[in-house]
């Protein structure tokens, strides 16, 4: 399939997580993009049955596309333990439980890891963008960012597991950082960064 560019404009985001809700409007607002969540515009939040971050990403997207006929933005992402094996992984929102709990959920990470007697507490965030258009077409793009964790968590700035992640080069924790700064160096970013090229704005 061709690549596909994508004009501002009014852009749904298939997401339900105030956070990323925040984040990606900051990302793609300066551009021109009329971002409206998926809360807003009241929309199904469906199950996640992919097992990749790309799969579930174009799942949320196209789930999305069809309901308001619009192109549809998702973000499918989480936190990798290298000494889990990857985990929580995909599972990232489903390990905080429902509702949900982060502060449980980092217990449990911290837990995985001693019951391990783990020495590495290396980590990383992953993120896939994807934009599924109406008519089916997608596009999808995969970023991270690579870190370390630390316990006790630290920070209320972020979200979900960000008061435990300190990326690479840095002492404090997305927790504790400006949003301004996380946002030009996560995951997220990463991802949206090679997402750019199919966005058709002089503003990029
Ligand atoms: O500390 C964090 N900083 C981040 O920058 C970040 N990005 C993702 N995550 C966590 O990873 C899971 C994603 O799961 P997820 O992609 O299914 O999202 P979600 O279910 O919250 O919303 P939706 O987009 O599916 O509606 C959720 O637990 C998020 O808290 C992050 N945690
Ligand atoms: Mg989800």
């Amino acid at each position: 399939m061709t690549q596909r560019f994508l004009e501002p404009g009014e852009l749904v985001a298939a997401t339900h997580n105030k956070g990323k809700v925040k984040e990606l409007k900051a990302l793609f607002e300066p551009l021109g993009f009329v971002v409206r969540s998926a809360i807003e515009l009241d929309l199904e939040e469906p199950e996640e049955t992919e097992d990749s971050f790309t799969g579930n990403a174009i799942l949320k997207a196209k789930a999305a596309a069809l309901a308001t006929g619009r192109p549809a933005l998702s973000d499918d992402s989480g936190l990798a333990v290298t000494a889990l094996d990857g985990a929580p992984g995909i599972y990232s929102a489903r390990w905080a439980g429902e509702p949900r709990d982060f502060y449980a959920a980092m217990e449990k990470v911290r837990s995985e890891l001693e019951a391990k007697s783990a020495t590495d507490y290396s980590a990383r965030f992953v993120c896939a963008l994807a934009i599924v258009w109406p008519d089916g077409h997608e596009e999808v793009f995969e970023g991270d960012v690579k870190g370390h964790l630390e316990f006790p968590p630290r920070g209320d700035r972020g979200f979900g597991y960000d008061p435990i992640f300190v990326a690479e080069g840095e002492t404090i924790t997305f927790g504790e950082m400006d949003p301004d700064r996380k946002h030009a160096m996560s995951h997220r970013a990463d991802a949206f960064n090679k997402l750019k090229a199919v966005l058709k704005t002089d503003k990029v």
